[in-house]
């Protein structure tokens, strides 16, 4: 495919008229061809509008429809071959097998929502019938189902080019619950999501769907943001990138005469905690596979381990000296783009800087790239160097040894809300992670054990949200199935009569749905 600089609108493509900007090679610096016109608010405008007018004919459509389009959507992002790898790597400096494995995790991610769509349980559909006789008064007929919001926004993240980015988990679950998607694209890959979004306007066509149901603007600065979350005609806004970035759509969002949610995936720093049995047997072994999460991806992700917690002991000495070997071996890394880069040497400098910090530990160094750091420091100055809690984007990592258990536990319970919570454990430390388990609880979206934090399984069951700032809604999940809810709302239907309710809630249950009858989950008849 070759690449025009033109923003996606319905069917339509055409170039911005807006500020000028390029990609870049992120290895190189070199801009990379074509240029790409920023939107103008009438773009935005546009989008927007045809996004409404495919609302009602795209909810209409039958779950097999949906779910047909997100598969073809799928095959065609497939189809884009090595041309997108290639893109997606110059772009981002991300290796090649990291590509590869995002291509696969989004095209997968797509086919499972597709699934989901056919399942149904999505519409979590309540049925109580009448009590024409209840006594002192009678119950109406009542059912309820879930449908979706309407027009949502959707902001590409920077750090997953595929998976988090034009037709990336928030597109594919906002797709599957019925929301047209005007998307975004982030400024760093503009030539990888003008590939998938012409991909995706291929389906929409193929798919004989409305052509408002995907559109994908181009933009540098905050103005297309600003004014994307600000029209009435966005029901929803999905984002995963900067705190700042995040709050400031949130408040924009907040401020309109009908204010909406904004699901932002913002700042986690993934504490993992280190227990003494677990020290004591595989120390060294930890200290080693601590690095490869770290320094995954040069350290650009959101589940990246920034702090560890242990207490002192030779388990402990030998995770640090393995881990500082590990660091020394490590090279220096491609970040995503110059600003992010900027950022991380900030952080680490910071880091480096504080009193009572130490450095434990460093990658290899080289002009225009980011080697990774870590660093070691006890509870008390932890708890009087708030930055010290702050998330360096990157591969810098902070450990806070101390031998009073009960100030390592006052620093979780005064963590803020995180992605995950990793425990590192043996049968010895149980007793010890049973009375952590409810505050870790209330700190993260994800608890593991024994394991590393970075690489997100999409699946059923997966949380990938918490509390502020992790996420601005503790109550959701930007990964896995269950993120189609945060497009959805409930709708009860009282008293209509068989014939004109929704397919959904007909007493022949067409859809072959399971329900929840009087209270009872039933299985479809
Ligand atoms: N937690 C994470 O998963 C994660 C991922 C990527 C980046 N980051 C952080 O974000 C920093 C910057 O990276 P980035 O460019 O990916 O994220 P960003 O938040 O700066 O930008 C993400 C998207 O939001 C838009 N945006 C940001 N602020 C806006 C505003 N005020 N108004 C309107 N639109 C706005 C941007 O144009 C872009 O499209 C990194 O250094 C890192 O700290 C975090
Ligand atoms: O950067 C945010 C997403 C992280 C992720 O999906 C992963 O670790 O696999």
């Amino acid at each position: 495919m070759s690449l025009t600089g033109e923003m996606l609108i319905g069917a339509g493509a055409l170039r911005g008229t807006g500020q000028s900007f390029t990609g870049y090679d992120a290895a190189s610096g070199a801009a990379l061809d074509p240029a790409y016109g920023s939107a103008t608010e009438a773009d935005v405008a546009r989008a927007c509008i045809l996004a409404d007018e495919a609302f009602a004919p795209y909810r209409a459509a039958s779950p097999e429809i949906r779910a047909k389009f997100l598969e073809l959507a799928a095959a065609k992002i497939d189809a884009l071959g090595d041309a997108l790898t290639d893109r997606a790597c110059a772009e981002t400096g991300l290796p090649r097998g990291r590509i590869e494995g995002e291509r696969g995790r989004t095209v997968g991610q797509l086919r499972l929502f597709a699934q989901e769509v056919r399942e149904g349980s999505w519409q979590d559909v309540r049925l109580d019938p009448a009590l024409p006789d209840r006594k002192p008064l009678p119950r109406p007929d009542l059912r309820m189902r879930m449908i979706p919001l309407g027009p949502v926004a959707v902001f590409g993240a920077s750090n997953f080019p595929l998976a988090f980015s034009v037709a990336g988990g928030d597109t594919a679950s906002a797709l599957a619950a019925g929301c047209p998607v005007v998307v975004k694209a982030h400024p760093a890959h503009p030539g990888t999501s003008e590939m998938v979004g012409r991909a995706v306007q291929a389906a929409v066509k193929e798919a004989g769907l409305p052509e408002g149901v995907f559109s994908l603007l181009f933009g540098v600065g905050d103005a297309l943001g600003t004014a994307l979350v600000a029209d009435p005609h966005i029901k929803a806004v999905g984002f995963t990138g900067s705190r700042a970035g995040g709050l400031a759509l949130g408040k924009i969002a907040a401020a309109r005469h009908e204010p909406i949610p904004v699901y932002a995936e913002m700042s986690s720093i993934n504490p993992v905690l280190l227990l003494p049995g677990a020290l004591a047997a595989n120390g060294a072994a930890l200290g080693k596979a601590f690095v490869g999460s770290l320094t995954m991806g040069a350290g650009q992700f959101c589940t990246n381990p920034g702090l560890l917690l242990a207490i002192p002991s030779d388990g402990l000495d030998a995770f640090v000296t393995a881990a500082g070997e590990a660091m020394g071996d490590a090279a220096a890394g491609v970040m995503l783009h110059k600003g992010i880069l900027a950022a991380y040497e900030k952080g680490v400098a910071k880091l480096a800087g504080s009193a009572g910090v130490k450095a434990l530990g460093e990658g290899h160094k080289a002009e225009g790239k980011a080697g990774a750091a870590f660093f070691g420091t006890d509870a008390a100055t932890f708890a009087k160097t708030p930055h010290l809690a702050d998330e360096v984007f990157g591969a810098a990592g902070l450990l806070v040894a101390d031998a009073d258990l009960m100030a390592l536990a006052r620093l979780i319970q005064g963590l803020e809300g995180q992605l995950t919570i990793t425990v590192h454990m043996t049968e010895d430390d149980e007793a010890l992670f049973t009375a952590l388990l409810p505050v870790l609880e209330t700190k993260a979206g994800r608890i593991l054990i024994n394991g590393w934090p970075t690489g997100v399984e999409v699946c059923h069951a997966m949380v990938h949200g918490g509390p502020f700032p992790a996420t601005s809604d503790a109550r959701t999940t930007s990964v896995g199935t269950l993120a189609i809810r945060r497009f959805l709302r409930p709708v009860c239907y009282q008293n209509v009569a068989e014939e004109l309710l929704p397919a959904a809630l007909q007493d022949a249950n067409p859809q072959g749905l399971w329900r929840r009858l009087d209270g009872v989950m039933t299985a479809p008849v």
